[in-house]
Order: C-alpha cells, then sequence, then structure tokens
C-alpha cells in the first residue's frame, strides 16, 4: 500500500545515529544541508522528471536535455543559487550533457593553462554560459597518447595567427562531449609549430560556431559520431567529430600559461613543467573519484532495500520466505561493494585535498608534488571507476530478473557509467603511470634504502630489469605485473586514507563503530581476493588466511541489521535513484505491475504488426503475403 514503510522493521533494527552518518557522507552539515535542500528541489520540479527517457528516441532524448539544461540555468538565475548549489542541482538532474564538459572540463582548462589576462577575458563569458566550451584533445587516431595528436597550429607572424589544421583523417578531432552540436568554442590541443619546428602538443581557444545563428565557422567540419553503447541517456551527450580546415585564430588565443610565443615567433617554455599541459585531466580525475563513490552508492543502495524486500525460499510451516539479504552468498556479494562506496567516498575527500594542495603549490611554482598527485589520481581514478563499474553490474545481477528492467534503474547506471573507465585517460594506461611512478620512486631510494611496505617486492622487480635487460625493455615485459602492483599500490591509499579517516572525530552514536566494520571488511575483502599474492610473498599464513574469511563472516553479520541505515545515509530521493526496487519505501512489487502498463506497447492490446505478420503465420498464409 502506498505510504506504508515496507522497509520499517529493517529501519528499526538500526544499531547508529542515521542522521548524524548522513553529515558524515555528505562531508559537513552544511554540505549535507545543500544536499539535502537541492535533491529535495529536483524531485519535487515536474521539469526535472526523468522517468520517461528510456521511452524517447535519440533526437527526443537529446532535445529534451537541452531542455533540462536550459531550465536548469534558469532555475540556477531565478532562485540566485551559489555555485556550490547549482553544481549540486546539475548532480541531481542527473543528466549526462554538454554542462559537464563545460563546467568540468572547458572552465578548468582555462583556469589552469590560461595566462591571468587569457582567465579575465574567457571564464566571464563562461562562467554566465554566453559561449558554450567542449574539450577537444582526443583524435580519431589518438586519445591515450596525447603527444601523438596530429591536428597542428602553425604560427603566422605575418598575421600574428595560428593556422589551427586536421591534416589527416585521423586527426580529425573524435569523442569531445558537446562537441556535436552544442559547442560554441573548445579548448582544441594541436601540435604547434613555430618557425618550422615542432614543439609538442599545446591548448588554443577556438571559437566553433557562431554565436548568432550558431552555424559552423568557416574551415569547420562537425558532427555528432553517433549512437553509443546501450539506449542509455549517454546518448543524450553530443560527443563531436569535427575537422579543421586551415582555421585561423589570434595568438593570443593559446593558452599560453605553460609555454608562450611571441609575436616575433619565438616559443618560450618557462620553468612550469610541461605536464601542466595535462593539468585538466588531473582536476577530472578526482572529480571522477568522488562520482565513483556516488555511482556506486546507487547502485549498492537499489541493490540492497531490494534484497531486504525479495524473499525466495526458506518457508518453515507456511510462513514467510527467507529476505535474500539474509543469505551469506548475497552478503559476501553486496556488503564488500557496501564497504567500497564509503571507502571511495573517503579516498575521494582525500584526494579533493591533495588536488587543492597541489594547485596551491603550482601557484606558488612549487612544482615538488606534481608527480605524486599525478600518480594518485590516474591510479585512484582507473582503480575506482573499475571496481565501481564491475560493482553496478553486480548489483544488477543481486537483483536477479527485475535487476534487467530499466525500471530498476540499474541497467542505465552501467551504461552511463561504464565509459569512466575509458574516458580520461584509458584505465590500463593510467596504472602505467603508477607504475611508472612506483618504479621512479624505487630507483630512487638507492642501495641504502630498501623499499618496505607495498613496493617491497620491487626490488626483485627492479634487480631484475637491470641485470636481465635495459630499464625500459624490463617495464615494457613486465608491464602486466607492474599494473597489478601499481593497482596493490592504490588499494594501500585506499585502506590507509579509511583508517585516518576513523581517527577524526566523528560524532554520532555508533557512526564510528559501523565505519569501523566497513573498514574491516574493505581491508579484508581484500586480503581475501588477493590471499594468493599474500601467501605467496610470506606475508600471511594460511592461518592468516583463514581467520580472515571466518572474520569477514563475522563482519557480515554485525552489518546485517545495519544495512538498510547504512545505504538511507546516502540520503537519496526516490528521483535520484531512479529505481522502483530501491525505492525508500520498499513498495515494490505493486509499483513493477503499475510501471509495466506505461510501457508504449501496452498502448494497444494487439501489437502493430499482428495483421501484417503475425496472422498470417497463424493462419498458414505465410507462402503468400507480401512481408
Ligand atoms: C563538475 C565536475 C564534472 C567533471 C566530470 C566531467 C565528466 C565529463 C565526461 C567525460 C569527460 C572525458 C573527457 C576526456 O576523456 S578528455 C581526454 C582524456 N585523455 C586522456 O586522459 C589522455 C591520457 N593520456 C595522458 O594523460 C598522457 O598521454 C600520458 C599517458 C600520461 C603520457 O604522457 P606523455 O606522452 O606526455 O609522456 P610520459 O608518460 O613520458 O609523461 C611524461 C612525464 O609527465 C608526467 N605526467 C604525465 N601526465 C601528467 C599529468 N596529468 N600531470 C602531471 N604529470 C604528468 C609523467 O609522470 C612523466 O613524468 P616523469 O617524471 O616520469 O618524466
Ligand atoms: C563517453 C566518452 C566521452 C569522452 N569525452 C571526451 C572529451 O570530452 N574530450 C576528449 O578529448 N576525449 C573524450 N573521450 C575520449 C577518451 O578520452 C579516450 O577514448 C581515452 O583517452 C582512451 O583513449 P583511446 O580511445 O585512444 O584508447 P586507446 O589508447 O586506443 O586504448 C585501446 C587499448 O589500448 C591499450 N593501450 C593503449 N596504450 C597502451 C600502452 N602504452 N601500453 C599498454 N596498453 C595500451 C589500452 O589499455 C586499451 O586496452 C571520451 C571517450 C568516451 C568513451
Amino acid at each position: 500500500m502506498e505510504g506504508v514503510d515496507h522497509l520499517a522493521h529493517e529501519r528499526n533494527k538500526s544499531e547508529f545515529d542515521v542522521d548524524a552518518m548522513k553529515i558524515v557522507w555528505a562531508g559537513s552539515p552544511h554540505a549535507f544541508v545543500v544536499s539535502d535542500r537541492i535533491s529535495k528541489l529536483v524531485a519535487s520540479d515536474p521539469g526535472f522528471r526523468k522517468d520517461n527517457r528510456s521511452t524517447l528516441s535519440r533526437k527526443e532524448l537529446f532535445k529534451n536535455t537541452l531542455r533540462k539544461a536550459a531550465y536548469a540555468w534558469k532555475t540556477i538565475i531565478d532562485l540566485h543559487l551559489s555555485e556550490e548549489e547549482a553544481a549540486k542541482l546539475r548532480f541531481y538532474v542527473d543528466e549526462p550533457a554538454f554542462t559537464d564538459v563545460h563546467w568540468g572540463m572547458f572552465i578548468p582548462a582555462i583556469k589552469g593553462q590560461g595566462t591571468e589576462e587569457q582567465q579575465q577575458k574567457w571564464l566571464p563569458l563562461a562562467y554566465k554560459m554566453q559561449i558554450i566550451g567542449c574539450y577537444a584533445q582526443t583524435e580519431l587516431g589518438h586519445g591515450s597518447n596525447v603527444q601523438g595528436l596530429e591536428t597542428t597550429a602553425t604560427f603566422d607572424p605575418q598575421t600574428d595567427e595560428f593556422i589551427i589544421h586536421s591534416p589527416t583523417l585521423t586527426s580529425s578531432k573524435w569523442w569531445p562531449g558537446g562537441l556535436g552540436k552544442v559547442a560554441t568554442h573548445a579548448i582544441a590541443y594541436a601540435l604547434l609549430i613555430v618557425g618550422g619546428r615542432e614543439q609538442g602538443v599545446h591548448g588554443f581557444i577556438v571559437q566553433l560556431r557562431s554565436l548568432e545563428d550558431h552555424s559552423p565557422l568557416p574551415g569547420m567540419t562537425v558532427g555528432d559520431i553517433g549512437m553509443k553503447f546501450g539506449n542509455g541517456a549517454y546518448n543524450a551527450m553530443d560527443n563531436g567529430v569535427l575537422r579543421f580546415d586551415h582555421v585561423r585564430i589570434p595568438r593570443n588565443q593559446m593558452l599560453m600559461r605553460v609555454s608562450q610565443v611571441t609575436c616575433e615567433g619565438k616559443y618560450k617554455q618557462s620553468d612550469v613543467p610541461r605536464q601542466l599541459v595535462y593539468g585538466a585531466m588531473l582536476y577530472v580525475r578526482q572529480t571522477i573519484v568522488a562520482d565513483a563513490s556516488c555511482a556506486l552508492s546507487r547502485a549498492v543502495c537499489i541493490a540492497t532495500r531490494y534484497s531486504a524486500v525479495r524473499r525466495q525460499f526458506g518457508s518453515q510451516n507456511g510462513g514467510p520466505e527467507t529476505q535474500v539479504i539474509d543469505y551469506k552468498t548475497q552478503q559476501s556479494r553486496l556488503f564488500p561493494l557496501l564497504a567500497s562506496a564509503y571507502a571511495f567516498r573517503f579516498v575521494g575527500e582525500w584526494l579533493k585535498w591533495l588536488y587543492a594542495d597541489v594547485t596551491q603549490r603550482l601557484q606558488a611554482n612549487d612544482f615538488s608534488t606534481l608527480p605524486e598527485a599525478h600518480a594518485c589520481t590516474a591510479g585512484l581514478k582507473s582503480l575506482t571507476t573499475t571496481a565501481t563499474a564491475d560493482g553496478i553490474e553486480e548489483c544488477r545481477k543481486l537483483c536477479g530478473g527485475h535487476g534487467y528492467l530499466c525500471s530498476s534503474g540499474l541497467p542505465e547506471l552501467f551504461a552511463v557509467y561504464v565509459p569512466a573507465c575509458t574516458y580520461e585517460g584509458e584505465n590500463t594506461v593510467l596504472l602505467l603511470q603508477v607504475a611508472r611512478f612506483l618504479m621512479k620512486t624505487v630507483s630512487q631510494l638507492g642501495s641504502s634504502k630498501k623499499p618496505v611496505g607495498t613496493i617491497a617486492y620491487m626490488t626483485r622487480v627492479e634487480h631484475l630489469m637491470q641485470c636481465r635487460c635495459g630499464v625500459q625493455r624490463g617495464f615494457a615485459e613486465l608491464s602486466a605485473d607492474l599494473v597489478e602492483a601499481a593497482v596493490a599500490h592504490c588499494q594501500l591509499l585506499v585502506v590507509s586514507k579509511f583508517i585516518e579517516k576513523l581517527q577524526q572525530e566523528i560524532p554520532g552514536k555508533g557512526v564510528k563503530q559501523q565505519l569501523e566494520v566497513l573498514c574491516n571488511i574493505y581491508a579484508l575483502f581484500l586480503l581475501h581476493k588477493h590471499q594468493g599474492d599474500f601467501l605467496s610473498t610470506g606475508c600471511i599464513t594460511p592461518k592468516h588466511a583463514a581467520l580472515a574469511n571466518d572474520e569477514l563472516r563475522s563482519l557480515y553479520s554485525q552489518v546485517r541489521p545495519n544495512a538498510i541505515a547504512l545505504v538511507d545515509a546516502f540520503n537519496y530521493t526516490d528521483h535520484y535513484l531512479g529505481s522502483i526496487l530501491g525505492c525508500y519505501d520498499g513498495n515494490v512489487y505493486p509499483k513493477l505491475y503499475e510501471a509495466a502498463w506505461k510501457d508504449p506497447l501496452n498502448e494497444s492490446v494487439v501489437p502493430d504488426g499482428y495483421h501484417q505478420y503475425i496472422r498470417p503465420l497463424l493462419k498458414q498464409e505465410i507462402r503468400t503475403a507480401r512481408l
């Protein structure tokens, strides 16, 4: 029945202060108030409905996304929302759109790589959305290998301009979000050529479309690259293709914080590391880690609530069947994902601090922590997105057949989420960056200081690399093993940041205790999963492995009575979850049944096509029918 909380019995089992945990999850009392208010504002506004998305064609989906983006912007202006509130509104609208790239990449690139003068010119236009930007780095032929990009930017001292050109088919810009149909400007990455000399890849602000009638400017061939994975909402994003035909831009539209080109045609490399050209990627990678905790927590919330609602087998003397959340197999699949959602939340908080710290240092021309920041953002982006994509799929499977319905919210969540393993740095490529950082760290330790902890094994690897073949060839030969080492290094980071979080003051009855249980689950699950490595290196004995397994089962039993309260702490509205299986009141079956009849296929009792195709079949008239 509507209005009845079918999960009340579960909520009454909770052993901790859920409201206090909501504040821990949000990050602070202020962050909770903003999130709570904005999520309810979005959920209560029909202009932001999303339950009809799966029935829209791609063009309808795209146009609806433009409508929502414009409506969101009007809401932000009308309600005088702050930048923080506006970002939360875009988050809870939950629609992949050009605004993600405008705010998440175009603006950070100008802030990170533009001079003061360039920031003063372009940022006010971008903040007021008087221009709409995209981040055009990837090409048809190159994405991971940034230094392999083929678009050229040739300086013409006669006119004090750069000539942007796509010399080959593979140099076509390909994938940039917002590029296909919406963006008026791009940060375009191109190989700089000055005085006939190649100077590496740099960023350029290029206007793509007229601000009067939105038509592509001369020399631009631009469009959408076509349908993407599944029928998911990511098809609302116009990932585009763009070819430049000798497009001229003023010299002052090269982003010149890192390097400069003078009007005389002199290339100047300031003492800022070349890698700052990659700065926007550092920013996005750290936001992606926070996004991973959000996406995984959504899937876990759905699967946990449904696992408490669903009963299957185990009826005693005609009594109720067993809740599937009580099966140890369900717990051993679900609760490590619940623990991971919290673990990624806290490592994401730390990474946000690390990014802010490195940004502050860079402003003072202190580049000492840039390598560490790169390794951490790259490694944690890779680790958390892989675990989250796998975790969303596991949550779908934990919900049985109903998990495969669009109305469960899980297929869409998976389809929209999985490209995170590829964009902003393909996950293996990023782990190789971490491996390179680890190797460099080890080689710098020198003979007097042996590596310890998770990089102790690197001594053997380093010896092997140096004696058997050159370091470069050794690295390539052992890259698959080094990627595993990189994952282990990042897992250590996640566990250690969870432990550090527990050393902080955490108010609320039973809250810290619950987090300690989740931290232990996360760590022991990893030990169980990788016990082969731990055993073969003598880090643990078979007895330790058995003890860990026993302790895991005990910890699952401790989480069980608190599971619903732990996902309630995410404080997601039913609108944001977009899932009948995960609805707050647990009233699943009537809602599933009601939703089925809303499908367009049920608009007629006899389906279109019956008379043309089915009836001839049934009446054995198929031989003569015109198909
Ligand atoms: C409101 C918030 C919303 C935000 C979310 C928006 C989401 C929108 C949806 C999707 C957006 C997706 C956008 C994209 O995908 S943009 C394109 C992303 N592309 C990539 O990530 C490319 C990956 N490739 C690279 O980063 C580089 O090519 C490389 C793999 C790192 C190789 O670099 P390079 O060829 O220069 O050479 P090296 O490996 O030799 O590196 C040289 C040294 O530089 C150091 N390095 C490399 N990268 C960085 C960095 N980013 N920062 C700092 N330092 C870096 C590297 O460690 C080497 O140092 P060393 O000391 O060892 O010499
Ligand atoms: C949904 C989506 C949105 C995107 N948005 C944008 C955007 O807004 N702007 C933008 O510029 N780009 C965007 N991209 C492009 C994205 O950044 C690239 O796809 C990504 O960087 C991966 O590069 P790639 O496609 O060239 O993969 P590749 O590098 O070709 O990867 C293919 C395979 O080769 C392997 N590989 C590659 N190099 C090595 C190596 N050195 N050693 C070992 N293995 C290797 C990879 O691990 C992978 O298995 C987007 C992509 C997607 C899917």
